[in-house]
């Protein structure tokens, strides 16, 4: 009924989650105990610039970046980064907690963290879209390649007088403020992330168990597609003049 095949591998996930928003991805984390249900906020949709020409999700498996001040003492990556980047992940680029403000424009970092010739690189690769905490730059040329990166502001500059690149494929930590005091949530490498005009939002994925066996994500995907069914019918019987908390209640409690 759920479309799910016995056995999961990656791609199976990756093109399941594709039938589906990032709003659908949440609502079944909260009803699995999540209460932000995955969602990273302040994420802005910067390619496509016209929102109304975004189509569908982009999904993919976190590869993660983490930039730091080049005063740090940790020594910078020589290899880069975005020549490694997988098929099928989506980038994510982070900094450090101590870049991060809870209140806009969530860094302190003023050069950009990425330009157009890094998503041309990454859509050579296959790569399903970038989404960067903190500028990037080079809008045009995102926009043009028709390849989806999300940020939380732009910028002119390029990263490298002011930043160096010391992790790939560690642990990011992102600082929020949100309703509990000192909040944060991390993004792991490998970690399912969606993302489409409402933003975007980290399925998280236990790294230890592997998916074919991780039957907490099982049931994480098999809500998905009973809950919009669902609410397909909720919105059917609300433009009919149904209650919209009866018509909830009743298709909801069915599931
Ligand atoms: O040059 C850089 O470092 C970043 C940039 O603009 C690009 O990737 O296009
Ligand atoms: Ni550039």
């Amino acid at each position: 009924m759920t479309g799910l095949p016995k056995v999961l591998t990656q791609k199976e996930v990756i093109s399941f989650l594709s039938k589906f928003t990032p709003c659908d991805i949440s609502d079944s984390l909260v009803q699995h105990g999540i209460a932000n249900g995955g969602y990273i906020p302040n994420l802005q949709l910067q390619s496509p610039s016209d929102v109304s020409k975004q189509e569908g999700s982009a999904v993919g498996t976190a590869y993660t970046v983490l930039y730091v001040p080049k005063s740090d003492p940790r020594p910078a990556i020589k290899e880069p980064y975005i020549d490694q980047i997988p098929a099928g992940s989506i980038l994510v680029i982070g900094l450090p907690e101590s870049l991060q403000t809870t209140c806009a424009p969530y860094m302190k970092v003023n050069n950009a963290l990425y330009g157009g010739l890094m998503s041309t690189r990454a859509k050579y690769r296959q790569a399903n879209g970038s989404v960067i905490l903190g500028r990037i730059r080079d809008l045009d040329e995102h926009n043009d390649l028709n390849y989806p990166v999300w940020s939380y502001g732009v910028g002119s500059t390029a990263p490298g007088p002011v930043v160096k690149v010391v992790g790939i494929n560690v642990p990011l930590s992102v600082k929020i403020s949100g309703v509990e005091k000192g909040e944060s949530l991390s993004i792991q490498p490998g970690d399912y992330i969606v993302a489409d005009k409402n933003g975007v939002v980290r399925l998280p994925v236990d790294q230890n168990k592997g998916i074919e066996n991780d039957s907490h994500l099982r049931s994480i995907l098999e809500y998905i597609p009973k809950r919009v069914d669902a609410d397909t019918k909720v919105s059917e019987d609300i433009k009919q003049g149904r209650p919209a908390a009866e018509a909830q209640k009743f298709w909801r409690s069915k599931i």
